[in-house]
């Protein structure tokens, strides 16, 4: 087994007796890019900041490549935290932030950052605290990206930015990763457009991992079937439903499970459709995901039964 890069042992935030993380206990491999999942408030931020020593446990331990990033200066060098609330110094323009970065980083890519930059259009002239959301957020990128950290973690790293932006951060950072492997912690709340760069996810939940990963192991898991609502429902009688939609006539549902031969026969009998499932939908089908609006409530053609809620007995 490959040694972690990052480990965690119950580690515990909690600001003023409300826990923002609960015992924590992770072992993060490396060379890995891992999506940090969960709804607003979940710990996720936290998270991060603990690892990089930005923050101090109530409890627990964080030890990275073996060590305390809080007492050696040489682990907090390998690695780069982009905070979605970035701040710079109010003259700082984005020949200073680069220059900061190429010093402060052991592994800086000048090369990689005037690419970026180009490719962002990010402007050299006004002071950075006069950015857009999306300019400044492209700037963490390029800093990011370019200090090739051996650790870097992005906070929810698209945050104003437009589609296109979105597509060159995602275009950019496979590039680099494959070219320069090394450990990426991604927060998003976007688990659709991202999910094709995610190799692990973990899922937070009121400051606990309900999850930790592989995504293809988890979609390999679940499977979707369609179609009228009454065969829907005869199909999960018996199997584990993670999830379950009706709306008007026509349901859908998230199954836990491989999918055997059986099942394939008897879905096709009863006239369902089956589709692998999304990772945004199986986060969402474990009751973990963001809530996501399927229409009015008050349409009695609407039926949600919420995720868990009606499990049937596997
Ligand atoms: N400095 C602080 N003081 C008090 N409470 C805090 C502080 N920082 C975080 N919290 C609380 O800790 C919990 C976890 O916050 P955190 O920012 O880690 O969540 P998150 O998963 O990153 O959320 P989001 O997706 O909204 O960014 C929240 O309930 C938050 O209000």
């Amino acid at each position: 087994m490959t040694a972690s890069v990052i480990t965690t042992r119950g580690l515990t935030r909690r600001y003023k007796g409300a826990a923002a993380l609960e015992d924590v206990t992770l072992d993060i491999e490396p060379g890995v890019i891992t999506g940090l999942l969960g709804r607003n408030g979940a710990g996720k931020t936290t998270l991060m900041s603990l690892i990089t020593a930005q923050d101090r446990p109530s409890a627990g331990t964080v030890s990275v490549n073996g060590r305390d990033p809080f007492e050696h200066a040489e682990i907090i060098e390998q690695m780069c935290f982009v905070r979605d609330n970035q701040r710079y110094p109010d003259d700082y323009k984005l020949k200073h932030a680069i220059r900061a970065a190429s010093i402060f980083y052991p592994h800086w890519s000048q090369q990689l950052a005037d690419r970026l930059i180009e490719l962002f259009r990010i402007p050299s002239k006004p002071v950075i605290k006069k950015f857009s959301r999306g300019q400044l957020s492209a700037l963490g990128i390029v800093l990011g990206l370019a200090s090739r950290s051996p650790i870097t973690f992005f906070d929810e790293p698209y945050l104003g930015l437009d589609a296109t932006a979105r597509g060159i951060f995602y275009d950019e950072l496979l590039r680099d990763y494959a070219a320069h492997p090394r450990t990426i912690i991604l927060s998003t709340h976007l688990i659709d457009e991202m999910d094709r760069l995610l190799e692990r996810v973990i899922v937070l939940d009121q400051g606990r991992v309900v999850r930790h990963a592989d995504v293809d192991e988890l979609r390999g898991g679940a499977y979707q079937v369609a179609g009228k609502a009454a065969a829907v429902e005869r199909f999960v009688r018996d199997r584990r439903a993670l999830s379950r939609r009706t709306i008007g006539g026509l349901g859908t549902a998230v199954l836990e499970g491989v999918l055997g031969d059986e099942d394939r026969a008897e879905a096709a009998s009863g006239g369902l459709e089956i589709t692998p499932v999304s990772l945004q939908d199986l986060v969402a089908a474990y009751g973990l995901g963001d809530a996501v609006d399927d229409g009015d409530p008050a349409d009695p053609e609407l039926a949600t039964v919420s995720p868990l809620s009606e499990r049937s007995a596997s």
